[in-house]
């Protein structure tokens, strides 16, 4: 460990092509600033109209996604520029050291490999020595027996009733994954079978969930990589509580909880059997482990048959990551639009705006991905970076976004690149939606990019006065992701998409994307304060401002 942060900081990270020089001395880089000296007032209008094919050129497929990046402010000449920052930058390099299970995560020292969750059976994927994929495949099989015990019926709770509900009990990377994909592929779930989620440690989150259940019929899936997560445990605790009350006796936790983690100690200490535990990693990164056994809640609402065509979406792109040229790869072209606009347009926020219900949660499963993996002040030689690492991304699903924040996106006075992620068909199509909807993220991407400029609007015989607050000046980018249906397969193509794209810009930023060290020191100040709570504040203990809180809160929390 000690060895390597030597080496990061004095040549650069190991292995060749492999360097973290410092950015702003890239002659790539440079190339670039040149380059949008040039381009930066072009706008999309007349980029259109200089490139008539640009719609059509401007565009790529790969793992069953067409991904149109036209509408986006570069010229060809700008894309070929970011592909060599890329190369430059060491992405092949990086990406087949990910792949070949190097410890890429340089501050935890661990290989990077949810790759290797998808992996098919004899492929060898080494970690320190040892091929890591047949055991992917056992506990994959292990969750499959289970998830078809459950779903046929055959396990049973405590009193011999099937299991009608499953409550997933965990957060952030235990939770958010499952969550977004069980709803989007609700219609292919098992309506006998629920799936519900707790994740905030607010009671109301786990009494909303009980409330109408019978734990006889309810079985637990307890989800923590650490198996230390104070929300977890503490909603883990809640509920054993809960069920134990219900069935009146401890011994009716075996049949109600089981769990998904690394620590195979602290599962033990709760109570959990060996038998019932499903274990991952340390080389998968919690935003990076729908494909691991904590997609369970998931493979138990769709099947083990659907959740293997998910994971054979996430290595269709995967496998295109590796394999498609640069200027072609989506991934990568994804990524490199982002840094373009972070680091020369100076754009601060990605909005992420998918046309499918059931991504709704999508917006809430990429924040984490992307901003945890990238929000990063240092590059992986610890140097303070002199540039803007992840952008801050946000969204909600169109249709309702429209009616919500797009005036901003239309007339406000920043610009905000889009991701428009639609499907040519839905899987319930009631007359006419599927083309409206469609039509709304076609006829978005046109106004975003194209405006309504004061000339038109005078054609159209808009007084004079009111032109001014009716322009719409257009210049917003937009890429478009169409996929054919939202299914299993495209869901996991579509999420690996994002994976090797935020990869992408880790790798041009030179950061590490697999730690998330900031974290930490808010979980370390809440188990402090929860602690003070309940015994009280030392002497000269934090700030003025935190201590007046949590005088003020103890002294009404009781509400007397
Ligand atoms: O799965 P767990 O160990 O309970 O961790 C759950 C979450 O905890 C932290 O907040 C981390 O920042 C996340 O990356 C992680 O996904």
């Amino acid at each position: 460990m000690d060895d390597r942060w030597g080496t990061a900081r004095d040549e650069g990270v190991g292995g060749a092509g492999r360097g973290v020089a410092a950015l702003a001395s890239n002659a790539q880089w440079r190339a670039l600033k040149d380059h949008f000296a040039l381009v930066k007032d072009l706008t999309l209008r007349a980029l259109f109209e200089a490139d008539p094919d640009r719609g059509t050129a401007l565009a790529a497929e790969g793992a069953g996604l067409y991904l149109d990046y036209s509408k986006n402010r570069v010229t060809r000449e700008t894309v070929r520029l970011l592909c060599d920052l890329a190369r430059a930058r060491g992405l092949e390099a990086w990406r087949d050291a990910m792949f070949q299970g190097e410890r890429i995560n340089i501050t935890e020292d661990r290989s990077v490999l949810h790759v290797a969750l998808r992996a098919p059976r004899g492929t060898v994927i080494k970690v320190d020595g040892c091929d890591v994929v047949p055991e992917v495949h056992e506990v994959l099989a292990q969750m499959s027996a289970f998830a078809d015990k459950v779903r046929d019926g055959r396990w049973t709770g405590y009193s011999g009733k099937r299991i009608r509900t499953v409550i997933n009990i965990g957060i952030g990377g235990s939770y958010l994954g499952p969550e977004m994909a069980c709803q989007a592929l609700r219609p292919f779930a098992d309506p006998a079978i629920a799936v519900r989620f707790v994740a905030n440690v607010d009671s109301e989150a786990l009494r909303a969930a009980t409330a109408d259940l019978d734990p006889a019929e309810t079985l637990f899936i307890v989800c923590s990589k650490t198996f230390t997560t104070e929300e977890t445990m503490t909603n883990a605790r809640s509920a054993r509580q809960w069920c134990v009350a219900g069935l009146g006796s401890d011994a009716a936790v075996a049949a109600h909880f089981v769990a998904v983690s690394t620590n195979a100690a602290e599962v033990a200490r709760f109570g959990i059997d060996a038998a019932h535990m499903f274990v991952f990693w340390d080389w998968v990164g919690g935003r990076y482990s729908l494909g691991s056994a904590v997609g369970l809640a998931l493979m138990i609402a769709i099947g083990p048959e659907r959740f293997r065509e998910m994971l054979a979406g996430f290595r269709d792109m995967d496998e295109h990551f590796q394999s498609a040229p640069l200027e072609c790869n989506l991934p990568v072209l994804m990524g490199m639009l982002s840094v373009w606009y972070n680091n020369f347009h100076g754009m601060e926020t990605q909005a992420i705006l998918p046309y499918a219900h059931g991504l709704a949660r999508l917006p809430a499963y990429l924040e984490q991905l992307q901003m945890e993996s990238n929000g990063k002040h240092v590059d992986l030689a610890g140097r303070p970076v002199t540039y803007q690492t992840g952008p801050i991304v946000w969204g909600e699903p169109g249709v309702d976004a429209q009616h919500s924040f797009y005036q901003l996106l239309h007339q406000g006075t920043k610009a905000v690149p889009c991701d428009l992620i639609g499907f040519c068909r839905s899987s319930a199509d009631l007359p006419g939606h599927q083309d409206l909807l469609m039509a709304n993220l076609l006829a978005q991407a046109e106004a975003l990019a194209f405006g309504r400029p004061a000339a038109q609007l005078a054609e159209e015989g808009v007084p004079a006065a009111q032109i001014p607050y009716r322009v719409c000046e257009g210049n917003r980018p937009t890429t478009i992701v169409l996929g054919e249906a939202l299914t299993p397969r495209v869901l996991g193509a579509l999420i690996a998409l994002y994976e090797h794209s935020v990869f992408t810009q880790g790798v041009v930023w030179g950061i590490d994307s697999f730690d998330q060290w900031g974290v930490e020191l808010g979980k370390v100040l809440a188990r402090r304060i929860a602690s003070e709570i309940r015994g009280g504040i030392g002497e000269g203990a934090h700030d003025s401002s935190t201590r007046a809180l949590i005088g003020r809160y103890l002294a009404r929390r009781t509400g007397s």
